[in-house]
């Protein structure tokens, strides 16, 4: 059963979701397609955007799981190679900091998630008050890497200042695998994403930093603001 703290969590989720679908109403062009991310808080929008599935093109997914989830709803899904261009791109995130700056990654969904957020004119990110903080990297850094490369890149890593954990069991869609990075201490995310990615074998690493969000829609117990 969730805790009053999860289900506080979630309605926030939620509320973040309809504001999201609200800002889509009003800024998605008539029959555009939208990018659509992962995870729980994405997934609130998901159910929320099937009530304008008839005004949408079709949906580019981050996810296999955010695909089968928007195709169960009858949500047209599309390749992003078919896909010229993207007005808006929604998704969460599991840090964001006050320049828009976030980790993600905590769905193992992080290299799909840079791809369509690179391709898109705004992105849109949907959290609750819980995941603002003032400094990146309270939370694990996810670094998606090559599976013959995970004892190196560790190695690599822990010279960077981090301590690499091995998310066992979880293979991403890209059919590779996750270290979770704890302890970095983040003065500068950007110099920091461009360090993991010079790293051989890392194919993607959780700071969204040079790419970070246009748009962020904040569920907190007193509402919802918008910060762009
Ligand atoms: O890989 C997953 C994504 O980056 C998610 O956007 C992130 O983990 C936030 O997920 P949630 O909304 O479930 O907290």
């Amino acid at each position: 059963m969730a805790t009053s703290s999860e289900q506080q969590k979630n309605e926030q989720k939620q509320k973040a979701a309809e504001a999201a679908l609200d800002y889509v109403k009003a800024n998605l062009p008539q029959q555009a397609v939208i990018g659509v991310g992962t995870g729980s808080t994405v997934n609130f929008f998901i159910d929320a955007l099937a009530s304008i599935k008839h005004d949408i093109e079709a949906a580019v997914s981050s996810s296999e799981a955010s695909t089968e989830r928007l195709k169960q709803h009858g949500i047209r899904v599309v390749d992003l190679n078919s896909v010229s261009e993207l007005p808006i791109y929604v998704d969460g995130a599991d840090e964001i900091d006050e320049h828009m700056r976030m980790v993600k990654g905590g769905g193992a969904a992080l290299t799909r998630e840079k791809i369509v957020a690179a391709v898109a004119d705004t992105f849109v990110c949907i959290v609750d008050s819980s995941k603002q903080v003032g400094r990146l990297g309270r939370f694990p850094i996810p670094v998606e890497v090559i599976p013959m490369a995970r004892s190196y890149i560790a190695r690599e890593i822990v010279k960077l200042g981090g301590d690499p954990v091995w998310r066992e069991g979880v293979t991403t869609d890209n059919g590779n695998w996750i270290l979770d990075v704890h302890n970095f201490d983040i003065l500068d995310p950007i110099h920091l994403e461009q360090q993991l990615n010079n790293i051989v074998g890392v194919v993607t690493n959780g700071l969204f930093a040079q790419r970070g969000a246009d748009v962020t829609i904040v569920a907190s117990a007193s509402g919802i603001q918008t910060l762009k």
